[in-house]
């Protein structure tokens, strides 16, 4: 291969490999399966805390002593309902379209309705993600039971986050093995260093647009099915497969059509994703107490046949599809429920590129018509 030119640069296609900037928000190291939040392995996390500490732990960089998560969840809980005109609006988007267009859209919303929208402060970028992560599971929740032909339920602010978001969904709380299950895979997804939706935070956050716009934009990106959109695409998967005993034969058919398998795969992680254990066995938990284990079969002859086959293994999109739905989410809701979490790791990205911003503009290679004269008259 001929060396570099100004005529013919390298190209990073899809900037794989590339090293943007620096972060202190979570550490990926693939070589040694890990993944730690401002500095805690994210295992450790999930086992130990609660999805509120961990927002606190990805905004302020420290865990919350008792004070201040108790200062901290008393302001998420006021921050809980939404205005009536949000709900009118939102109401008003057609229940046919995708729900993480009801979610890109109410963000986007919310934006219009704050009059500090532009101030980039530290305190007015917290105040408005803290408004964004208490709001979400509201809209999450109505536009669910809205797509059931259900009245909303309000949110009870004698109940934790998680808590709270399975009631104004299922209209009770559900037994305590689903709540922690629900639980840890928020705290699972909370964050994931420069991924492609926090990647489009961070560059509309560069050109000093606002921090609404920027968690559109990572909505907008989370969406796909190459990135938060395969925890959807592996339940339409396994529901498609149907008996266990089709997995192998359905997944021989895909790879021999040479079709991506949903829930396989990372950019970063080649040997494994360093949150699957968790999701796994939250995914164990959740069929153990339902008594339901055909899901998990489909699960294990997938990943048995598809190491076999590429040795290609499963992203936590894999065991958290078939959690969310036996938890009782229908499949549309999944991604919503992603950014529902994900609007931690977004933010405290975004106000780590204010403090320290600089515009993001790469460059590209033309290959298109070379130089010519415009025929004129
Ligand atoms: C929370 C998250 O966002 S996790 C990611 C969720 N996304 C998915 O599960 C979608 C399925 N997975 C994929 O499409 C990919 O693995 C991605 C997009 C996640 C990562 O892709 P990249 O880093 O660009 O790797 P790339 O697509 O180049 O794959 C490298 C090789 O592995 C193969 N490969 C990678 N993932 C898969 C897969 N899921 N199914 C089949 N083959 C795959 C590719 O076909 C390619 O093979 P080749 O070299 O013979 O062409
Ligand atoms: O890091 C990535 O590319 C995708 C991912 O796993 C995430 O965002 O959680």
């Amino acid at each position: 291969m001929s060396a570099p030119t100004a005529e013919q640069p390298t190209i990073y296609k899809g900037l794989a490999g590339v090293v943007v900037d620096k972060t202190a928000v979570s550490k990926v190291v693939p070589e040694t399966n890990s993944l730690t939040y401002r500095g805690y392995a994210v295992q450790d996390l999930a086992q130990h805390c609660s999805f509120e500490q961990v927002a606190y732990l990805l905004w302020h960089g420290e865990l919350p002593t008792d004070v201040q998560l108790a200062d901290f969840s008393q302001k998420e809980r006021a921050n809980r309902r939404l205005d009536r005109t949000a709900a009118s609006i939102l109401s008003k988007i057609p229940d046919t379209c995708h729900p993480m267009d009801v979610v890109r859209t109410a963000i986007s919303f919310l934006g219009t309705e704050d009059s500090a929208e532009d101030d980039p402060s530290p305190s007015a970028n917290l105040a408005k993600s803290l408004r964004m992560l208490a709001v979400l599971p509201t809209i999450v929740a109505a536009d669910m039971r809205r797509r059931r032909g259900l009245e909303p339920i309000a949110p009870h602010h004698g109940l934790g986050y998680s808590e709270n978001f399975l009631n104004m969904v299922f209209g009770e709380v559900p037994d305590p093995v689903i709540v922690k299950a629900f639980e840890k895979s928020m705290v699972l997804y909370a964050e994931h260093s420069f991924n492609a939706s926090t990647f489009a935070a961070r560059v509309v956050t560069s050109t000093q647009s606002d921090i609404y716009s920027a968690v559109t934009a990572a909505i907008g990106a989370l969406k796909g099915s190459l990135h938060g959109g395969a925890n959807e695409a592996v339940m339409h998967d396994m529901i498609d497969i149907d008996r266990p005993e089709r997995a192998r034969e359905w997944l021989s058919a895909k790879l021999d059509n040479k079709d991506k398998v949903m829930g396989f795969g990372h950019r970063v992680y080649k040997n494994g994703d360093s949150r699957v254990p968790t999701m796994r066995a939250a995914l164990e938990d959740i069929s153990a107490h339902f008594g339901e284990d055909k899901w998990l079969t489909i699960y294990a002859e997938l990943e048995d046949e598809m190491g076999k086959r590429t040795g290609i293994k499963p992203n936590l999109d894999f065991p958290t599809g078939p959690a969310y739905f036996l938890m009782g989410f229908d499949i549309p809701a999944f991604t919503p429920i992603f950014v529902m979490s994900r609007i931690t790791g977004w933010t405290a990205h975004i106000m780590e590129q204010v403090a320290s911003n600089a515009l993001i503009r790469p460059l590209s290679a033309y290959d298109g018509q070379a130089q010519r004269s415009l025929a004129v008259g």
